[in-house]
């Protein structure tokens, strides 16, 4: 993006709530996610990060609040008009299939961007005109050399690129993060950094990490929530010395 490019909101929250029978885990929550950008959110155990998630896929309905898409009222629409639209949510690892191989786990994503669904037993010519789309995504993944092993084999680090690609198949104008490096060794962080990096060139990323290390090499603007309330938010710098971040940290740290 061109420094003087003013970057494009293309995913907002205003006054997001969530009440499950009388307890608030969402309060009040504005969120504005841009494109080129990648932007965390982060807090304490408990503190509302996937319920924000959940709110913003449709997967949960606020309670109170609206949420826009690409300049769209999506605040009452289904998850799968939300994911249609371009809001897509990366699962974790299971989202898999381990005893196909990578390349089908790929032309199998593919097929429902072309409103096929996920139908296994489509014909083999109807997959087959998937293939070239599906290898050029393994390129651009760096996945290419491991087309015909089963997913299943492939280290944790890979598994988890795979999986992104998959949701990449879906062609995202926002992609939603579900911690991305849980459970993975330092070499595979890095992996896993410079693909979200590259996704990010021309799309937005949102994520979820507890890994604040790596939130600090990657994200440029971090949303901090604590009790279901934006705490603070602005680049880490700006959040990580913030003295009521810094309590609110401590604070699950001895409580
Ligand atoms: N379906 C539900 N019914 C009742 N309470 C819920 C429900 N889902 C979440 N909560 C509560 O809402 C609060 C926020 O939960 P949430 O899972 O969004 O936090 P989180 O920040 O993602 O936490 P973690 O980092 O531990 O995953 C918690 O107190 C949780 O117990």
């Amino acid at each position: 993006m061109p420094a003087s490019a003013e970057p494009r909101v293309v995913l907002s929250a205003r006054g997001l709530k969530r009440d499950f029978g009388g307890f608030i885990a969402v309060n009040n929550v504005d969120l504005d996610v841009h494109h080129g950008r990648i932007q965390a959110l982060i807090g304490p155990n408990g503190a509302g990060k996937t319920t924000v998630f959940n709110l913003l896929t449709k997967f949960l309905q606020p309670s109170s609040g609206r949420i826009e898409l690409l300049g769209r009222d999506i605040t009452r629409s289904p998850p799968a008009k939300v994911a249609r639209m371009g809001l897509v949510r990366s699962f974790q690892i299971s989202a898999v299939f381990p005893h196909l191989s990578v390349l089908d786990n790929v032309r199998v994503a593919l097929q429902r961007p072309s409103g096929l669904g996920v139908q296994f037993w489509r014909s083999l010519s109807a997959l087959d005109r998937l293939t070239p789309r599906a290898e050029e995504l393994l390129r651009s993944v760096g996945l290419d050399d491991a087309r015909n092993r089963s997913a299943g084999d492939l280290s944790y680090g890979r598994k988890r690129v795979l999986e992104i690609a998959t949701t990449l198949a879906l062609d995202p104008k926002v992609l939603l993060l579900d911690e991305p490096m849980a459970g993975m060794g330092h070499e595979d962080v890095g992996m896993v950094s410079d693909l979200i990096r590259s996704v990010a060139r021309d799309r937005a990323v949102l994520m979820v990490e507890h890994n604040l290390t790596v939130v600090a090499d990657l994200c440029d603007w971090i949303t901090v929530l604590q009790r279901g309330e934006i705490l603070a938010a602005g680049d880490y710098q700006t959040v990580s010395s913030d003295e009521r971040v810094k309590v609110a940290y401590m604070g699950t740290d001895h409580g």
